[in-house]
């Protein structure tokens, strides 16, 4: 047996079995995983995780046998691995899978669903965590957008810009990270919401992907002499909301150029998620009080009680054009790991997904 605990909804997915099971067994099926050898410290590398070959067990009734098409590769996991696991875990993480096998009367074989699965090419589920596609989902649309723009982090930046920021037309919106899997919705929807609307990136090719979908302004905070300057340029009169997913340095100029009674979304922190030892960074209370802001956290889970909704609308709006979405695809589960550690050194553009 593995020696970890299964952090990926283990309640509904069955461990995997590192022995094998006897030959009377009619399906035998072969899963990969990846496990979580050493907990990361710094930037993660590839040694710090292993690849492990198992063999699934006969399903049980009301059970399901699913196979990968997509994973998901989430900066999230970086944080979470180090609170939330030990050394041995599965990874945690989400794909678009085919149901293979079912004895399971609500599934039926063939039908792809959004599953929290973890790292895993194959696996056992008791359906109770599985989510059919939308309704009306495209033949034409790939089902990956369902682990990006119609999925996580579209809902991410969906109840992150409508419900934290509460946007209103003419306002102005800062976004980090901007031409990411979150960042790139968040700056598509603000324009749909009637904001003129700023993004921060790290390279060129980005600045240029951002202006092709609508971003008013784009710099490329790796090259711009000051980040102060870069900031007040694109918007003299400050900014109304901050969807804030890099923390850091970046946050400590940007709050600054806040607008009076200006709303800051905490959404993520990528820029920390490696540090070795806590950072010290700027004192925020004085901007918070005399410019009265409201900065405020939130987890996107907390919010699936309306994924329904906010899916429905978030895939409508990629069928009439309106929200347009890049993926960096890597090829092979066994790439898995520098996908990851590539978010790290911003080499995705759009969502990072791996096709197995
Ligand atoms: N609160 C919530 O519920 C959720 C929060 N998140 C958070 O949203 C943020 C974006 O996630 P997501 O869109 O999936 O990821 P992205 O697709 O944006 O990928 C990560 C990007 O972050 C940028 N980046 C990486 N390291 C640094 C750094 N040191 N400094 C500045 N930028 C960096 C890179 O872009 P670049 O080239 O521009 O530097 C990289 O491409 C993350 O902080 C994530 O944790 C995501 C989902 C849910
Ligand atoms: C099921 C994925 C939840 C992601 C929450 C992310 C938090 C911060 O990055």
């Amino acid at each position: 047996m593995l020696s970890g605990t299964d952090k990926n909804n283990g309640q509904n997915i069955e461990m995997i079995q590192r022995h094998s099971f006897p030959p009377s067994c009619s399906k035998m099926v072969t899963a990969k995983a990846w496990a979580l050898k050493k907990h990361f410290d710094g930037l993660p590398k590839a040694s710090d995780l292993e690849l492990i070959t198992t063999e699934l067990p006969n399903l049980k009734d009301g059970q399901l046998l699913l196979e990968s098409v997509f994973l998901s590769v989430d900066p999230y996991m970086r944080p979470y691995s180090q609170r939330d696991m030990k050394e041995g875990d599965i990874m945690v993480g989400t794909q678009v899978a085919r149901i293979v096998e079912s004895k399971n009367p609500a599934f039926t074989a063939g039908t792809f669903v959004v599953a929290r699965g973890g790292w895993r090419t194959h696996f056992i589920s008791d359906g109770k965590d599985l989510l059919l596609l939308p309704s009306g989902w495209p033949e034409s649309l790939p089902k990956s957008v369902a682990l990006g723009t119609v999925g996580m982090p579209g809902l991410t930046a969906y109840f992150g810009l409508l419900e934290i920021c509460k946007i209103k037309p003419g306002e102005t919106v800062l976004v980090n990270a901007a031409a990411g899997a979150v960042g790139s919705v968040v700056g598509q929807i603000a324009k749909i919401g009637g904001c003129k609307v700023v993004g921060s990136t790290g390279s060129d090719d980005k600045v240029a992907y951002l202006k092709s979908i609508g971003f008013d302004e784009a710099f490329n905070y790796k090259t711009v002499a000051s980040l102060d300057e870069a900031l007040r340029k694109a918007s003299p009169d400050g900014y109304d909301c901050f969807f804030d997913n890099v923390g850091g340095e970046f946050s400590s100029v940007a709050i600054h150029q806040m607008k009076m009674f200006g709303r800051i979304v905490v959404c993520g922190a990528v820029s920390q998620y490696n540090n070795t030892v806590p950072q010290k960074g700027t004192f925020v209370q004085f901007p918070i009080v005399f410019k009265q802001l409201r900065m405020e956290g939130f987890i996107v889970t907390n919010w699936y009680n309306r994924q329904e909704e906010a899916l429905k609308a978030l895939l409508k709006w990629v069928v009439e054009g309106k929200l347009k979405f890049h993926e960096h695809i890597t090829e092979g589960f066994e790439n898995m790991p520098m996908a990851f550690i590539g978010l790290f050194k911003g080499e995705n553009l759009g969502k990072a997904i791996v096709k197995v």
